[in-house]
């Protein structure tokens, strides 16, 4: 037998289906049925962080919400830390923390450490606990200067990781994160992802991580499951799945010049400082997007675009999630890692 450490989260063939009306006449109305999760079966041992992508209307969010308790599977057995989410959902919440990135936990118009004494009580954390939990959060995540200020005013990378110490005050023993890092700044991002990482290495919190940005999981997370149409699709390695992709991941790198320019030519010594395969796949006016390996520092090809054209502004966007898991599909699909 397994033990409960060996599959922490458990799901064997769960399914979500939900009925959906809608009104098609003046009193004709349509019932139509939405499968949003199908036939998921997998575990997660304790103490592992798995990323967990897919395309919008995969069925990420409804997952976490059955793995919480918000909602009921509609079939299939589902199991965290051995409890069934759903009829148990109050002592869950003890041993489990929630971040919805599109949402705040914390009182909008409340200081933030407010919040954090209205959770200790929510909670009943014992104060030697709460004060060292606190700690570790305010310094790791350099929230010192932000305890006496309302949640509103507080830009978004701010309000993200107050919610992240609000998720982890109570020392849950596995992490929900829906989308901790959409819309942060860079250094924001660097920030929570370096905490998540620490707080895995450091407790063992057992992390389920839902993201669009392909960076989050290539930082974080050595397994990832990919779901689509509520099924899962790929489940192993990251590496796999950019073999899965059939190329390995793109960071592209956008430039604005003073005036339009024919597409870069870079020279072969560029090759060298960066690796095979930068590209310029697209030129519009002054702007010009150029390929490159993502796992390659950005800084001797910005170098050297400065040094030999009239460069007025530049930005990288990393590789989505979305384009490794189009890549997939235009190969074979399930894929075994
Ligand atoms: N309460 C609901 N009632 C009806 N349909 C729903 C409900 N919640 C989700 N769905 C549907 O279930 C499917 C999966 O949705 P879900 O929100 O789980 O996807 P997701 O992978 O989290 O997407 P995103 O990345 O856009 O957040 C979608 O087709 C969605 O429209």
């Amino acid at each position: 037998m397994p033990s409960t450490d060996d599959e922490f989260i458990a799901l064997d063939g769960v399914e979500k289906v939900f009925d959906v009306r809608r009104k098609t006449g003046f009193l004709r109305r349509e019932r139509r049925q939405v499968r949003a999760v199908d036939s998921l079966t997998f575990t997660v041992p304790r103490g592992e962080m798995v990323g967990y992508i897919g395309p919008n209307g995969a069925g990420k969010s409804t997952t976490i919400k059955m793995l919480t308790g918000i909602l009921t599977p509609s079939a299939g057995r589902l199991r965290v830390a051995g409890i069934d989410p759903s009829r148990e959902r109050a002592r869950l919440a003890h041993r489990m923390g929630v971040v919805f990135g599109q949402r705040t936990t914390l009182w909008w118009d409340l200081p933030l450490i407010d919040s954090y004494r209205l959770m200790r009580r929510m909670y009943r954390i014992p104060d030697e606990r709460y004060a060292a939990n606190l700690a570790r959060c305010v310094d790791l995540l350099e929230l010192g200067d932000l305890l006496d200020v309302p949640v509103r005013q507080l830009s978004l990378g701010q309000r993200m990781r107050g919610d992240i110490a609000a998720a982890l005050l109570h020392d849950p023993e596995v992490l929900y994160l829906d989308e901790p890092t959409i819309g942060l700044d860079i250094v924001s991002k660097v920030k929570v992802r370096g905490f998540l990482r620490e707080l895995n290495a450091q407790l063992g919190t057992t992390v389920l991580l839902t993201t669009h940005d392909l960076t989050d999981i290539e930082q974080l997370c050595r397994r990832v499951m990919v779901i689509d149409h509520g099924r899962l699709m790929y489940d192993g390695e990251l590496d796999g799945l950019h073999r899965a992709g059939g190329a390995a991941a793109e960071r592209t790198l956008v430039v604005d010049f003073e005036r339009e320019l024919p597409p870069l030519d870079l020279g072969p010594e560029l090759e060298l400082d960066i690796g095979e395969g930068v590209r310029v796949v697209k030129v519009d006016g002054v702007r010009q997007w150029l390929a490159f390996p993502a796992g390659r520092s950005a800084a001797p090809l910005v170098a050297r675009i400065a040094e030999r054209y009239p460069l007025v502004d530049l930005s990288v966007r990393e590789p989505d999630i979305e384009s490794v898991i189009a890549r997939m599909y235009a190969r074979d699909t399930p894929v075994a890692p």
